[in-house]
Order: structure tokens, then sequence, then C-alpha cells
């Protein structure tokens, strides 16, 4: 899949002059905005330590900072919190099911044998299709989306649902539809990391973590989105900057613009445009940034569950054409983590993890052995010891 595109002006941005002078006056003033909150947040949070959680579209920044809502925060609990997401899963199960659609055109697989199927979906979602907010996963769809789902054309479609725009956690909810549809479902923590929601704002958490006071910002990773990142960098002593590692493996509208900025970095640009270049070239930008010299980067390697089950489909050799060897698991995650690490030079102190950040027990696992080295690895610079 690739990233959702909402709010991303980016194209434009690209292609108008009167937009980009737009652009730029709307930028000052989000600047000025930005700087109030942060002085907000200085009088509010005082001398914390600053995690900033970096990356691209879709990478699962939020997903790790929920995460640490989780297990580190009162989690997910108001009844009004559950019913919000609650609204978001039932708009992301109606989007997946539309991108499939889409899908099925896009990779040349006709829907014909499931007419009846289709036009009892849209039945169910059309009088619903007014307004956004009162899109429901109502009993009456569960059955005909349900077989939708299971169909041989569909589940091809999904095989080959790299090649075109499909939410991460397609299966996770079409497979958990009978549950979701319950009159008094609310979901679960598990939901809820599930669901997805480009970031637009900046969002940050104070919490204790063995006696020292942790503050996390998350931050959209949107181009349109990555303009505020600069006034953040400051006095951040730690960087987590997440990779989907899928990315390989997904060539979306916006790496395509974004890579042809960039023609001496990337040699080959068109057919080359893979989001795991994209996320290259922004850690090389921000690993390269002054006021983040001293800042400890822990590079957080993302959607290995996903990973694993893309390798034996689709190989490494496209996107890094220097890739020959055999598409294992520990030769490809051994290559791009190397790229990673060598985009960071020259001094940077740099922890690579293997993450799944919608399991919490394996966050909880990796930010332990994060913040360890994190604690050990500079303790002057970092100010952590
Ligand atoms: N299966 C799986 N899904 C993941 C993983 N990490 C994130 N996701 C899913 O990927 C989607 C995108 O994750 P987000 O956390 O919203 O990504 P983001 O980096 O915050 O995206 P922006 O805010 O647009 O920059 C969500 O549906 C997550 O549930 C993972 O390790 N495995
Ligand atoms: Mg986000």
């Amino acid at each position: 899949m690739v990233p959702s595109r909402q709010g991303d002006g980016g194209e434009l941005y690209a292609h108008s002059e009167e937009l980009e002078a737009k652009l730029r006056g709307l930028a000052k003033k989000e600047s000025l905005e930005i700087e109030k909150l942060l002085e907000n947040d200085k009088k509010t949070y005082g001398s914390h330590i600053k995690i900033l959680i970096l990356g691209g579209p879709s990478s699962g920044k939020s997903t790790i900072f929920k995460q640490m809502q989780i297990i580190h925060a009162n989690g997910f609990k108001t009844e009004q919190e559950l019913i919000q997401y609650r609204g978001l899963i039932d708009t992301n199960i109606r989007q997946m099911y539309r991108q499939l659609i889409s899908g099925a055109r896009v990779v040349g697989i006709s829907l014909e044998p499931l007419e009846s199927l289709v036009h009892n979906i849209n039945k169910v979602y059309a009088p619903m299709d007014a307004d956004e907010f009162s899109i429901r996963t109502i009993p009456d769809v569960v059955e005909p989306l349900t077989a939708f789902w299971n169909s041989r054309e569909i589940q091809e479609v999904y095989k080959r649902r790299y090649e075109f725009e499909l939410l991460d956690s397609t299966k996770y909810y079409l497979e958990n539809l009978d549950r979701i549809s319950k009159s008094d479902y609310l979901p679960n923590e598990e939901d809820i990391v599930h669901s997805r929601k480009a970031t637009v704002t900046i969002n940050s958490i104070v919490f204790q973590y063995t006696g020292v006071s942790l503050l996390m910002v998350d931050v959209g990773g949107q181009r349109s989105e990555r303009k505020k990142w600069l006034h953040l960098f400051d006095d951040a002593k730690v960087v987590i900057f997440v990779i989907d590692l899928t990315g390989y493996a997904k060539k979306s509208e916006e790496s395509r613009t974004e890579l042809s900025r960039f023609p001496n970095f990337f040699k080959e640009i068109g057919n080359d445009a893979f989001d795991m270049k994209v996320a290259l070239k922004i850690f090389n930008d921000v690993a390269g940034s002054h006021a983040l010299a001293n800042a400890v980067f822990l590079l957080f390697f993302n959607k290995v569950d996903l990973f694993k089950e893309l390798l034996p489909q689709v190989s490494l050799q496209p996107c890094f054409s220097k890739f020959a060897e055999e598409n294992s698991y520990d030769n490809t995650s051994k290559f791009i983590c190397d790229k990673f690490i060598r985009a960071a030079k020259p001094k940077k102190s740099v922890f690579p993890h293997f993450t799944t950040a919608t399991n919490t027990e394996n966050i909880k696992m990796v930010f332990r052995a994060c913040m360890e080295s994190v604690f050990k690895a500079n303790s002057k610079a970092t100010g952590l010891s």
C-alpha cells in the first residue's frame, strides 16, 4: 500500500508558483502557531528529556506513540475516545473495501462474478455516503463484505496489494467484522493500534521511565507535515526514526514527486521511486541536521510482520539494484539496515531495532532496550546520566 494522502498538498506545491507563495504564507503562520505551542509546552512540561518520533508517511510513528500511551500512560479508556476510534475503524473498513475495488482494476482482475455482493454492500453504504461521520459497520454489511473478502478474486487482488494503495490493517479488520459490527462494540487496544489516520497535528505526552521524565512528540510524515519538524529539533535528546520495511515494494505518488527533487542523490528516478528511498533521503537530511548533532538516533525498522509476509513475493533487488543475494529475511534486513546506518555518517550514535509497532509486548521490550542504550550511549552529550 502507499501512504494515505489525506491533507497532502505535495503535487500542487511543486507545480504552481501562486500556490507556492500562498503556502509559504501559511507555513509562516503555521510556524508562529507552532512556536506558541512549544512555548506552552515548555510552561507545562518544564525540562523533560525530549524524544522525537520522525519518519516517512505511514511508517508507524503514531502507532508507536499510541503504544507509549498504552504502556506508560493511561491508554485509551474514556468512552468518548473509544467512540471516536470506533468511528475511525468504521471509516477505515469502508476505505479498504473501496481500495480493494480500485486495486482489482489496477491489477486487471475482473470482479464481475462478485457483482451482486458489490451491489449489496453498496446498498448498505450508500445512505451513509453523504456524511462521513455516519459510516457504520452495521450487521447488514457483514455477510456480503465477508463473502467479498473471502472470494477468490479479492484474495488474488490482496496478494498483489503492494501494486496499489491499501491500508495495512485490511486483513485484521475484515476478519473481525462480526465483533466490530455489534451495536455495543467498543474497540480494544489491539483494534486501536491497527487504525489509520494520517497525523496533521503535533501530539505529545509526558511519562516517567525509571525515574526520568520523558516528553515524547509525534508528528506527521507527509511532505506537507515535514515542514513543521525543524521547529521541534531544538533540545531533542533522542530521535526515534521509523522506517516502513515494506516501503521497498511501494511506489507512491508522493515518492515520485519527492525523489524528482533530488536527481543527484538518486541517479535513477521514475520507475525507481520507491517509498524506502524517500525514507532514506528524509533520514539523511534529519541525521545531518546541526540542531540534532548531539541527539541519539534510534532506528526502528518497522512492520517486520508484514515484511516477512512480503519477502517471498517481492524481491529487494528492484529497489536496491546492488542487492544480489537470496531474498531471505537475514540478508534483506541487514542490507537495509546497513544502508540507513551509512546514511547517518559520520559521527552519529545510531542504534537499529526491528519492530512490529502493532504488537504491544514487542514495543515494550524494544523500548526498554532502547532506553538502556540511550542511557549508556553518551551521558555527557545527551544529559541523560
Ligand atoms: N501490521 C502492522 N501494521 C502496522 C505496523 N506499524 C504500523 N502499522 C499500521 O500502519 C498504519 C500506519 O501507521 P501510523 O502509525 O498511522 O503511521 P504514521 O507514521 O504515524 O503516519 P503519518 O502520521 O501519516 O506520518 C496503521 O494502520 C498501523 O496500524 C506494524 O508493525 N505491523
Ligand atoms: Mg501519524
